[in-house]
């Protein structure tokens, strides 16, 4: 799959921008605070529905207009697919697919997968749980549409449970009313943790192979889900179900003195450990860069299994990031997928320049192909 040509109109620092890419490499060069960071968040825009960095859509319109737009052709093998993303100041966000209006971001099946990794995703490793609950969910949504919509359905239900717990309603009429969103919680949140379950098995033994070739076989890299519904004795979706609401109920009165919901996937976590030893604590900057490389490229080959085509790669401004092996490393990756990479100075086009890639530069929102 790949990204054919990209429209932007007051987007963030675009006023107005329509390039085409190249199939294999694209390379954008400029200094800090030019748009290099702004033109990858259009296109995961375009891919998710979503930005990577904020949940409030509308800060992605220029600060000095009302409406910002996004548009991109998206060829998936013979198909090919127009995505529309318009932001309103004053209206909700409207996606069209080929021209046909969505009635919400969770409806856009896009046909682009994208795999970002830039320096803030160190966050993945030492941040808090909450950056890699979203990496989960991030991911997963990508390749399995359903997990997207159970998520939202989890959050809404999950917020009238905590709605409920902090109201002045008597005990008697809460606990009540509670059973049936424990029911639904149950349902829903035991169908995210198997998902989630399943993905880091499949991530943890594709990023441990690619690890131990980065390290030259020093590290072993191992993932975990870890989640606070007891659920790793269970095999079965039904007595898991059984056991979350079990759970639920026991755990009710810690709840309502708090006013918050504490069992749940949406307090789960990963663990990432290298040698045994947890990364969160002992990583050094240099090894969380690798782990996350791994992980990252463990994606790639997820979503090549699942969709039987490689997604897009966004690379923001990693290279300099990496030593010489590891860049190596992840050059390799290229021959197979569209890149598109940011950089601040063009020493990497030396190290690319067998490569068959387009190159841009970047100042102020203005892009100029070379
Ligand atoms: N809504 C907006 N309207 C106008 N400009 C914006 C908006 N949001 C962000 N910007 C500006 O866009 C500029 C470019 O940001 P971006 O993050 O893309 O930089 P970058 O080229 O990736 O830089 P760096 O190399 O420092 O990471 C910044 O100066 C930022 O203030």
């Amino acid at each position: 799959m790949n990204i054919e040509n990209i429209r932007l109109i007051n987007f963030r620092n675009y006023k107005s921008l329509d390039i085409d890419l190249n199939r294999n490499m694209n390379i954008f060069i400029g200094k800090n605070a030019q748009g290099k960071t702004n033109l990858l968040e259009s296109i995961y825009m375009c891919a998710t529905g979503r930005s990577f960095r904020t949940n409030r859509d509308k800060e992605i319109i220029n600060f000095n207009k009302n409406q910002a737009y996004i548009g991109a052709k998206i060829r998936t093998g013979n198909l090919q697919k127009f995505i529309e993303i318009k932001v309103d100041k004053n209206k909700q966000k409207r996606i069209r697919v080929n021209k046909v209006e969505l009635n919400n971001f969770r409806e856009l099946n896009s046909g682009l997968n994208v795999v970002m990794f830039s320096p803030d995703d160190l966050k993945l490793i030492k941040g808090g749980p909450i950056e890699r609950r979203n990496f989960l969910d991030m991911s997963i949504s990508q390749i399995k549409p359903i997990y997207k919509h159970n998520v939202g359905r989890y959050n809404k239900v999950l917020y009238q449970r905590n709605n409920l717990l902090k109201s002045k309603k008597s005990r008697d009429e809460i606990l009540n009313l509670l059973d049936i969103f424990d029911v639904q919680l149950a349902k829903i949140g035991t169908q995210i943790i198997l998902y989630r379950q399943q993905f880091i098995e499949k991530l943890s033994k594709l990023a441990e192979k690619i690890h131990n070739k980065l390290t030259l076989d020093k590290e072993d890299l191992n993932l975990e889900y870890i989640s606070n519904v007891d659920y790793k004795s269970i095999k079965d979706k039904i007595n898991l179900e059984k056991r979350y609401l079990s759970q639920l109920k026991k755990t009710v009165n810690r709840d309502l003195a708090i006013g918050t919901t504490e069992i749940g996937p949406h307090r789960d976590d990963i663990l990432v450990n290298i040698n045994n030893i947890d990364a969160r604590s002992f990583a050094s900057q240099g090894q969380q860069r690798t782990i996350v490389l791994s992980i990252k490229l463990a994606e790639v080959e997820i979503i090549k299994e699942d969709r039987g085509l490689y997604p897009v790669l966004l690379l923001d401004d990693v290279f300099s990031e990496l030593d010489e092996e590891r860049r190596k490393y992840l050059t390799m990756s290229f021959n197979n997928m569209q890149t598109i990479i940011t950089s601040t100075d063009s020493l990497l086009l030396e190290e690319l320049s067998l490569l068959d890639k387009s190159i841009f530069y970047i100042e102020n929102g203005n892009v100029i192909k070379q």
